[in-house]
């Protein structure tokens, strides 16, 4: 066999040692120039593709680095930006791009959601009025600056035009055609301009062909490839597909364009199963995704080898691509700076440039069947082999846990009720307070050892005692401790378990600039010490009003870790319930029983097929349950649920039987609105009434004006007043105003429904 092709869907932005983070936030402080921030995001650009370069790829992607999100890339280089931001026309500037993404007092920011079912971030395009227009080629410029530069003709990646309407808002369903069609024409124009300045092979990104799309919209996306491609003939167009199989198999195969993406890894039995049974047309190029883009174990090389086999019988290895399953995005850049893992498990790891590695050996492998290549194959494999081997997996009973709560959400409302006397519309907060640098850079030095235990726990408590005292001020009725000794909500808790271990360096984009370092689950998860208790009682110490104890739920920590792979991930969500029990139970004996598990991954962790979403809510319901029913019926369990899109899982919502639920909603507050207009929810809720992502502070009035929508869809007397999420990425003072506004706004509608109810 010979000349098979190498290639990357895209490479992760934050660079080895988040440099790109820490330029992006010198930046918006105001602390570099506009020049000096382009032209250091240009190195940083150059040595992502160097980085590529030298791992010896045959397509190299280009237009996939961002300055803070593609789909926001895609919605401003056609010019799509809402009126608020008084957009004047011609290339959008940086100032305009970044107010979209992060809002500014005048313009709230654009709506922020999940991506696929990834913990990554994307800026949801707003279309209402306009319409797109090409103002600036992204990725026309992204390829010139590598052949200029670099010598490189790289591969634009281009978000496609099924896949960008389907993740923007703003116009009605039945313009969907219409839409579709005016945007395929700004396509084609950005690729024209692309195939004249010398583009020969073109990625579009098509990952919603992977969710459950109707046979109508197969037919209208293969009319708009049609419509592109007669257009633009002779231009080597992949239409890409990633995070599972594709839905309508042979419809997508026979696309009118050069190369088909397939994800032979979360997609692999169905997408493996199609190509089986319909084979694959014998024009078209396949690009396979084979190294898993989401998880960071090792590869079974092996095993791959023998699968590129199996699929060069449906297609000549001369027209197969072998590539991650995914962009690289959603894993972390390089293992060299790991130098504190343990030696088993650190073998068993790839992250993105070993992952690029794995793929060059195998294409060595194919194209150059020396014995030194297979040898270096099978050593790969070993390596791999010993941590699947070892004590660490071995097999552990779990005890039965009980499932359902002793009495009835009415019977402990009663309860609850009774034992806080709390006012009506009740304000909390939903967890963390800022997490200022002096305190992360405390907890660096006393990782690093130059700060004793007794001198960071002093710091800690301080700041706890320091915001028990600005609650008490602000006047909220709900209290928490403020989360400054955790790192990260999900890392912090793999810490304080057995069966975690933790990357120095394994940063992964969530938004923006914000990064998180999923912890590694290698084996077991036990419950070890108590994890939250000595904060939580401090702060109750500190106040007469109730403290919420904060723990973070099994799903979350599951779907937020980087996860091993030999079990089904319900066991491990299981094994994370119990101990997590343990530390409710914990909490209560010492006295804090309102207790808040959040969840805000349930929704992220939703299989992108209908088909699946049965299986997994059941056993994601039943680990959350497992964790928060053996208990008394007096206390008060919280949960927390960030971005959702609720209309879908609304019953698994209420299942899981919390007795008050927080919930963001004020970028996307009417969807959320028209959601519960139609299904009764009978439980306390809180729906968030700020935005915490965007340094902008509410005013009193807006946020009334939300309480007043939401209480004409659900009762006051179950209604909580709170903001979208926890308060870490925000300062003290934007915190204070944000929070003062907040209580005031309760207060008047307060007032309002006393008179409405009069
Ligand atoms: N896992 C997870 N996913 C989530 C969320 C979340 O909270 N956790 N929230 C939602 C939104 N996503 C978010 C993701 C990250 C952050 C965030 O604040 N990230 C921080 C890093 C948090 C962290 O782990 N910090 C560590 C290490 C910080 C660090 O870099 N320390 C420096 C010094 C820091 C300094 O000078 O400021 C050092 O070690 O040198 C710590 O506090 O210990 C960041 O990017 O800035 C916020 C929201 C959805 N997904
Ligand atoms: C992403 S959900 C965050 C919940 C957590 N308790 C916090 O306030 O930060
Ligand atoms: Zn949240």
């Amino acid at each position: 066999m010979n000349s098979l092709t190498s290639s990357n869907l895209g490479y992760p932005r934050i660079g080895e040692k988040r440099e790109w983070k820490k330029t992006l936030e010198a930046f918006w402080k105001g602390k570099i120039t506009e020049a000096s921030f382009e032209k250091v995001m240009k190195s940083y650009r150059l040595q992502y593709l160097n980085n590529q370069i030298e791992r010896n790829l045959d397509y190299i992607p280009v237009g996939d680095f961002s300055l803070y999100d593609h789909v926001l890339d895609t919605a401003v280089m056609f010019g799509l930006v809402p009126d608020r931001f008084q957009y004047q026309g011609g290339k959008v500037p940086l100032s305009t791009y970044f107010a979209m993404a992060r809002g500014t007092d005048n313009a709230h920011a654009c709506e922020m959601t999940k991506w696929f079912d990834t913990n990554y971030h994307y800026i949801v395009p707003e279309l209402k009025g306009l319409t797109p227009k090409l103002v600036e080629n992204k990725p026309l410029q992204a390829f010139l600056e590598a052949k200029t530069e670099l010598n490189v003709i790289g591969k634009p990646v281009i978000l496609g035009p099924f896949t960008f309407l389907k993740l923007s808002k703003g116009f009605d369903q039945s313009e969907f055609a219409d839409r579709l069609n005016q945007l395929a024409s700004v396509y084609i124009q950005l690729l024209q301009e692309l195939k004249e300045a010398g583009a020969t092979f073109v990625q579009i990104d098509e990952p919603s062909l992977v969710t459950d799309i109707s046979e109508e919209e197969m037919s209208l996306f293969t009319s708009v490839y049609h419509f592109i491609t007669d257009q633009v003939p002779d231009l080597d167009i992949i239409v890409q597909t990633y995070f599972e199989a594709v839905t309508h198999y042979d419809a997508v195969v026979n696309l009118p364009v050069k190369g088909i993406g397939l994800d032979f890894v979360a997609g692999f039995e169905t997408n493996f199963a199609a190509i089986t049974k319909h084979g694959f047309p014998k024009d078209k190029i396949l690009a396979a995704g084979i190294i898993d883009g989401r998880n960071i174990w090792k590869s079974n090389l092996e095993e791959k080898l023998t699968f590129i086999k199996e699929l060069s019988t449906f297609v000549d290895v001369e027209r197969l691509l072998i590539q991650p399953s995914s962009s690289l995005l959603h894993v972390p850049v390089s293992l060299t700076h790991e130098t504190t893992l343990d030696r088993t498990l650190k073998n068993a790891l790839a992250f993105s440039h070993e992952k690029l590695e794995e793929i060059n050996m195998l294409k060595k492998a194919i194209t150059v069947p020396s014995a030194e290549h297979l040898r270096a194959i099978q050593a790969h494999t070993q390596s791999f082999t010993e941590l699947t081997n070892s004590n660490w997996r071995k097999k552990v009973e779990r005890n039965p846990l009980a499932t359902e709560r002793a009495a009835t959400f009415n019977e402990r409302h009663k309860l609850q009720k009774k034992k806080w006397k709390l006012p009506l519309l009740p304000t909390t907060t939903i967890g963390s307070f800022p997490q200022t640098s002096e305190i992360r850079q405390a907890r660096a030095r006393w990782r690093r050892n130059e700060l004793s235990n007794e001198a960071y726990d002093a710091l800690i408590k301080a700041e706890i005692k320091k915001w028990i005292e600005i609650q008490e001020k602000i006047g909220l009725d709900v209290f928490v401790h403020g989360e400054f000794e955790r790192n990260d909500m999900v890392e912090f808790f793999g810490e304080k378990l057995a069966g975690f271990a933790f990357s120095k360096n394994g940063w992964v984009q969530s938004y923006g600039s914000r990064c998180v370092k999923p912890p590694i689950i290698f084996g077991n998860v036990l419950f070890v010490e108590p994890m939250t208790v000595n904060e939580t009682l401090y702060a109750q110490s500190l106040t007469e009003k109730p403290v919420k104890g904060m723990l973070t739920g099994p799903v979350t920590i599951l779907n937020w870790s980087f996860v091993r792979d030999d079990i089904p991930k319900k066991e491990v969500a299981f094994q994370i319930a119990e101990a997590l029990l343990k530390e409710v139970k914990l909490l209560e004996s010492a006295g804090i029983t309102m207790i808040q598990v959040d969840e805000p991954a349930l929704r992220e962790g939703l299989p992108l097929k209908k088909t699946q979403h049965n299986e997994y809510l059941t056993w994601a319901v039943e680990a959350f349950r497992m964790s928060t029913s053996q208990i008394d019926h007096s206390t008060q369990i919280h949960t927390h649920m960030c971005y959702c899109d609720f209309n879908d899982i609304i019953d698994s919502i209420r299942a899981l039987d919390a007795d008050v639920i927080s919930i963001e909603t004020s970028r996307s507050h009417a969807e959320l609105i028209s959601a519960f207009e139609h299904r009764q929810y009978d439980k306390g809720i809180g729906l968030g009434v700020y935005d915490i992502h965007s340094p902008r502070i509410p005013k009193e009035e807006e946020m009334v004006t939300i309480i007043q929508r939401a209480l004409t869809v659900l009762p006051p007397s179950l209604f909580w007043v709170n903001p979208d999420c926890g308060l870490k990425t925000r300062t003290e003072q934007e915190t204070v105003a944000a929070l003062s506004n907040m209580v005031q706004s309760a207060k008047k509608a307060r007032t309002m429904v006393a008179i409405t109810n009069s």
